[in-house]
């Protein structure tokens, strides 16, 4: 069973096909680019698969199962979208410990999922002070509180300086090395290149090139090549 399946899908705002017959299957234990120009309907997808946008047609399912029917959704898929918002009075800890709470986590959730975006050091300081990279690792730990096995990222290296693209990069690696399942989309080729498996790209809505990613790819050339 894929990680992710797409299936038929299709999303139209007013007279914009934002999505246009979208299939695609994300398998498990790699990590796959979801790529493609601005408007191309990547982040409309990726709310569709995790329930936040009711698709026009088609179907969107995590482990065979629509978002909504998850048993335990934050231990099957964690996401992080654009515009993550944090209370800015709010430590790195006590968001976490809201959001623990909120899902009926295990306490130890909070501190180990610190430990993996490397804030516990930074733990009880008030977001408010954060840089951007910052901010996108504690976006990360909240995704990374119920343990899953997938994670979703809207461009999560919107921002981040090259030391944030190298720390994001070995966390994504080493993600995907436990068996765990990413779907990724950005704009930033050469990082994605280094760590991809597979690649998906959009334009327009619809699926324009997808497969895997060999050593010989040039990504820019196909993504130009596709897109163009
Ligand atoms: N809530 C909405 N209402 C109306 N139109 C929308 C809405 N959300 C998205 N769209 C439109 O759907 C199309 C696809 O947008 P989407 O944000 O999914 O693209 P994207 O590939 O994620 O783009 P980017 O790379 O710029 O983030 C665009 O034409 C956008 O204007």
């Amino acid at each position: 069973m894929s990680a992710i399946s797409v299936t038929h899908l299709g999303k139209s705002f007013g007279g914009v096909h934002a999505v246009d017959d979208l299939s695609f299957t994300v398998e498990r234990g790699t990590l796959t680019a979801f790529l493609g120009p601005n408007g191309a309907g990547k982040t409309t997808t990726l709310r569709m698969i995790l329930g936040l946008v009711a698709p026009t047609r088609g179907t969107a399912t995590i482990g065979g199962t629509a978002y909504r029917d998850l048993d335990r959704p934050v231990a099957t898929v964690g996401a992080v979208l654009e515009s993550t918002a944090f209370h800015p009075g709010l430590s790195a800890r006590a968001h976490l410990e809201t959001l623990r709470l909120a899902a009926g986590l295990e306490p130890s959730c909070v501190a180990h999922a610190l430990e993996q975006v490397d804030l516990t050091a930074a733990a009880d300081r008030r977001v408010r002070g954060f840089s951007l990279g910052m901010r996108q690792r504690l976006a990360l730990a909240s995704a990374l509180l119920g343990d899953p096995e997938i994670l979703i990222l809207d461009e999560p290296a919107n921002g981040l300086d090259p030391a944030g693209m190298r720390w994001l990069r070995g966390f994504l690696r080493a993600y995907t090395h436990q068996g765990r399942t990413v779907l990724v989309s950005t704009h930033v080729l050469a990082e994605i290149r280094q760590i991809a498996d597979h690649v998906i790209i959009l334009t327009a809505g619809r699926l324009a090139w997808q497969g895997p990613l060999t050593p010989r790819t040039d990504l820019e050339e196909l993504y130009v090549e596709v897109t163009g």
